[in-house]
């Protein structure tokens, strides 16, 4: 039951491709190789996949929206009091005009992003006995917001399943067996970042050089993103052009991160995206919200080139790494402020960019 609708580009229009996935579980043996061929060349032209047949309730999509209205409605003073102990703790509330997550790659914009930020993540005290450290797995911070934990913990499992149930997809599409992937996330170091684009106070246009976020990659395996259809997403594609992109009604966003490239040695695309002021058909600014679903990989994981991703007789593009240190270099740049200097392919990517 499988079936692209859209290609990279169609008619001369961008599209990302949408794959159903309703016919993997249980399914026969061709649907299932016709799900993961899908997948395949989404991966390796686009790096973005619409998902369809992911079986989330739309009444649990509705729940999560409602709480992440709630707890960005709250007084600014009320949300500023939810910060983490220092910007190294993946946790808590980011207020706007804080990060630049162009930083994560080595290249610094003119101002801070527009976006609002509240992250909750995997915590060392769910995996008793493994002792995983605190620095990358921190207790979370939860608002006192009422329903907020429970409708930001369900959707945590629901994008949390979809994830897993994806990269069993990716392992059958790399040519590997379905399971390949669990030793690397059966304690996946997994966070949700919930982002709300507020309208600028007193702006009618969009301020040159403030982005809603800066251009990055995402930085784990896979990302789950649910978002508001409304404009601001933009993906970079191979000739430096961006490209608008929001989801079908039903569809949830899926994207690959740095991860998968590096696995499969750029096979597979971590492709550049970032958020413009959101603005609506007139052009004129708008809120947007969207919760974009990391899922990152165990942190001591080992990360190199996946059997058959190297040709014979050549280097690795990418020099091994750990998910743990990864993480750490890219987050000192997205959120202390500190330049990335181990993104060399992807800053020369965005150097490349028309940036208009
Ligand atoms: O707001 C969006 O649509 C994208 C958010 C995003 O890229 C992220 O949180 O990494
Ligand atoms: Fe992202």
């Amino acid at each position: 039951m499988s079936g692209t609708t859209g290609g990279a580009a169609v008619g001369g229009r961008f599209a990302v491709p949408v794959v159903d996935i309703s016919g993997w579980s249980g399914g026969s043996a061709a649907g299932r190789a016709l799900i993961a061929a899908d997948v395949d060349r989404a991966a390796s032209t686009v790096g973005f996949l619409q998902v369809r047949g992911h079986g989330i309730p739309d009444g649990v999509v509705r729940d999560f929206a409602a709480a992440l209205d709630a707890f960005f409605a709250l007084p600014l003073e009320e949300k500023r009091q939810l910060r983490p102990p220092s910007p190294d703790v993946n946790r808590g509330y980011t207020p706007p005009r804080t990060e630049k997550l162009s930083l994560s790659l080595g290249v610094a914009t003119p101002a801070e992003d527009l976006f609002e930020a509240f992250n909750v993540g995997s915590e060392a005290a769910s995996f008793p006995g493994l002792r995983l450290p605190e620095a990358h797995y921190p207790a979370n911070i939860w608002p006192p917001v009422p329903g907020f934990r429970r409708a930001v913990e369900e959707w945590c499992g629901r994008a949390g399943a979809l994830a897993r149930r994806l990269t069993g997809i990716f392992a059958c599409a790399l040519g590997l067996a379905e399971g390949y992937f669990a030793p690397f996330t059966d304690h996946s170091l997994d966070v949700l970042r919930m982002n709300h684009y507020p309208r600028p106070e007193g702006d009618l246009v969009p301020d040159r050089g403030r982005l809603g976020m800066g251009a990055h990659t995402d930085y784990g395996i896979v990302t789950v993103l649910w978002a508001d259809r409304v404009a601001g997403l933009q993906i970079l594609d191979d000739r430096g052009g961006w490209h608008d992109v929001a989801p079908e009604p039903g569809c949830l966003l899926v994207n690959l991160g740095d991860l998968l490239a590096r696995w499969t040695n750029d096979r597979w695309r971590s492709t550049l995206h970032r958020v413009l002021p959101p603005t609506d058909d007139a052009g004129r600014l708008v809120r947007r919200r969207s919760a974009a679903y990391f899922h990152d990989g165990n942190w001591d994981a080992e990360i190199t080139a996946l059997p058959g991703c190297v040709p014979v007789g050549s280097e690795p593009r990418y020099p091994p790494t750990t998910v743990g240190r990864h993480l750490a270099e890219k987050l000192a740049g997205s959120r202390a402020g500190r330049l990335n200097e181990n993104a060399p392919r992807e800053a020369a990517r965005l150097r490349k960019a028309d940036n208009g």
